[in-house]
């Protein structure tokens, strides 16, 4: 398929919805962000690239990765047509297989809550993280309200901790950052920003 095609696909994928939802995760991710002009950053889940894509000018270098071929063509072409030099995709799903990078900084929104194995998943950003960086995770606070065998119903900060800690990182700093009507499963949500560090080099 030619990149009109996948920019079509990436039309039907970014729904207003997800735009605004977006818009508001990078507002509040790129003041984060400042001082990163030579990190190499990996989004991790990143679909089309709605957020990641504009988070691109603040950082040395993106790698938008996905277990998704076509949301990964979707965002090829979005790359292509604005001319986004320092990024780049890659087709990867690390709870099947974890491929040979490393980054800076790790980036995950709205997707560790699809993975069931937490710990799991935060041991292993953890090992792609470069010494003394982080990783950034947005997500969904803990809800009652949602019930989904395949979702988790969002994290309490203590229990996100400790898995971060015993993930290997020294410190995390979390809050919500925006409450919103029917963004989680069609039930009002609220959403966290949680910045985990690795330790620098000894
Ligand atoms: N294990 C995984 N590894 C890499 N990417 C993943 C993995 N699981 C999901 N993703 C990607 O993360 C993104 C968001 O996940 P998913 O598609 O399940 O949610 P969604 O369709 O956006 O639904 P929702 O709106 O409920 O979040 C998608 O681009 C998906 O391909």
């Amino acid at each position: 398929m030619d990149d009109n095609v996948f920019e079509q696909l990436a039309d039907k994928y970014d729904t207003a919805e997800r735009k605004k939802s977006a818009d508001i995760i990078v507002k509040r991710v790129r003041p984060e962000l400042a001082g990163s002009t030579t990190a190499s950053f990996i989004d991790y889940g990143s679909g089309t690239g709605l957020v990641s894509l504009a988070l691109a000018d603040l950082v040395e270098s993106v790698l938008l990765v996905d277990s998704s071929g076509q949301m990964l063509e979707a965002a090829e072409a979005k790359i292509s047509r604005r001319g986004l030099a320092n990024c780049r995709v890659q087709h990867a799903d690390f709870t099947k297989e974890i491929p040979e990078i490393k980054a800076d900084i790790i980036f995950m929104s709205l997707v560790l809550l699809h993975i069931p194995d937490t710990e799991g998943m935060l041991r292993t950003l953890f090992r792609l993280i470069n010494n003394g960086e982080k990783l950034i995770i947005v997500d969904f606070d803990k809800n009652e309200r949602v019930h989904h065998p395949a979702v988790h119903h969002g994290f309490s900060y203590s229990r996100l901790k400790k898995q971060l800690s015993g993930a290997g990182f020294i410190s995390t700093d979390i809050s919500t950052f925006y409450r919103g009507r029917k963004i989680f499963m069609k039930k009002d949500a609220s959403m966290f920003l949680a910045v985990s560090r690795k330790q620098a080099e000894q």
